[in-house]
């Protein structure tokens, strides 16, 4: 099995790039994957109080957070809990799939990632990231060269974290069955995941990221571009070569959809797009509960979402640095609500330590 991504966005961000005269320019990274945060900048099409944004979060800071009611969500439907408190909210929306799908792999080039995955793994590098983002006001000025995102304008989908090799290892290991699945990559980033579903035989394979630019210059490319491997390995001695291909990559692109968007629009987005929604069987999530403050809508999506004999699979660090988040304040936010059973499947004892963990519903349907 083979991947790819499209991009080493260390090699493009380690810089921080800086903001461009017009305030387009916008990202920052760095390669610590400890979840530190930092806030800057709004988010394009919603404009945010600092109400809404909730407290800075200072790098490096690992006091666990607040415990006290904040103000309850905007909008939620589940009650408000100790991390109900709501950042911004970027609308969601569908990201249409160019009907040339050549042209989403233009200007990216295709290489291997180096590293011990259970699987080959190449990347997309996307040369003119930098050029490449009107529009989403990712802002870096004054933000930390530590930070790996910014809380409620860029939620780090654009590097491919840890956690997200953990899955693909348990996957492997676990000899996961996705045929026949309707699946969710939740947070999807570089859409691993979601990519690993696909190739097993997955129905159908929604993405979903806050950034309108990872869904469009990393998401939606890995799986185009995987897609056209795959093709040239299996087709490489057919006559008809070509139309083959070409049939093939968007028979397997069409099996995907990708949204981009905070959790709770993209519940709504997602419920009110089919009269009748079918529930994702799978809902595969790495990397996402770093911030308490957006449990109660990643709960709420997760609960609304999920079909009732559905699992999700999480991987997440113990804790996060800087942000506050992590497994264990995450289990006792889903106990609270008793909706859901949670089980440790893997706990990776090396580095900073990590949990691959499944939720299902207590009392299926
Ligand atoms: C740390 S990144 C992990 C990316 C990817 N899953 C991985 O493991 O490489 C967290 C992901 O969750 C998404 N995310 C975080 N908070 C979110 C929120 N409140 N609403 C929607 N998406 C969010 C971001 O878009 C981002 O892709």
């Amino acid at each position: 099995m083979t991947f790819q991504f499209n991009f080493t966005i260390e090699d493009h961000l380690e810089n921080e790039l800086a903001p461009a005269g017009d305030g387009a320019l916008t990202l920052n990274s760095s390669k610590a994957s400890s979840g530190s945060v930092s806030r800057k900048g709004e988010p394009e099409n919603k404009k945010c109080s600092e109400e809404h944004l909730g407290k800075p979060k200072s790098v490096g800071n690992a006091a666990p957070p607040p415990e006290a009611d904040p103000p309850s969500a905007a909008g939620s439907s589940e009650g408000s809990g100790p991390h109900d408190d709501r950042p911004c909210l970027r609308l969601a929306k569908e990201h249409a799939v160019p009907r040339d799908l050549k042209k989403v792999l233009e200007n990216k080039v295709i290489e291997m990632l180096p590293g011990l995955q259970p699987v080959n793994i190449s990347v997309v590098k996307t040369t003119l990231l930098k050029e490449n983002f009107p529009g989403e006001n990712i802002v870096s000025e004054n933000f930390s060269p530590h930070s790996d995102l910014i809380t409620g304008v860029y939620e780090g989908g654009l590097k491919i974290w840890e956690c997200t090799f953990d899955l693909l290892a348990y996957f492997t290991k676990a000899n996961m069955k996705f045929s026949g699945k309707k699946v969710l990559d939740l947070g999807c980033g570089s859409g691993l995941l979601g990519i690993t579903a696909l190739k097993g035989g997955a129905r159908e394979i929604h993405f979903q990221d806050y950034n309108n630019l990872v869904i469009d210059e990393v998401t939606l490319p890995n799986v185009v571009a995987n897609s056209t491997l795959e093709e040239e390995e299996n087709y490489v001695n057919e006559p008809d070569t070509k139309r083959c291909r070409k049939s093939r990559v968007a028979q397997e692109v069409c099996k995907c959809r990708f949204f981009s968007g905070e959790w709770s629009e993209f519940c709504k987005l997602v419920l009110s797009s089919e009269k009748l929604f079918v529930k994702y069987d799978l809902i595969l999530t790495s990397e996402t509960i770093y911030n308490p403050d957006y449990y109660s809508a990643l709960h709420q999506a997760f609960h609304r979402l999920l079909g009732e004999n559905g699992r999700v699979l999480l991987a997440s660090k113990a804790h996060y640095f800087g942000v506050g988040g992590g497994v264990h304040l995450f289990q006792k936010f889903v106990q609270e609500r008793d909706i859901f059973e949670t089980r440790i499947l893997k706990i990776i004892d090396e580095g900073l330590k990590r949990f691959l963990i499944e939720m299902t519903f207590k009392q299926p349907g």
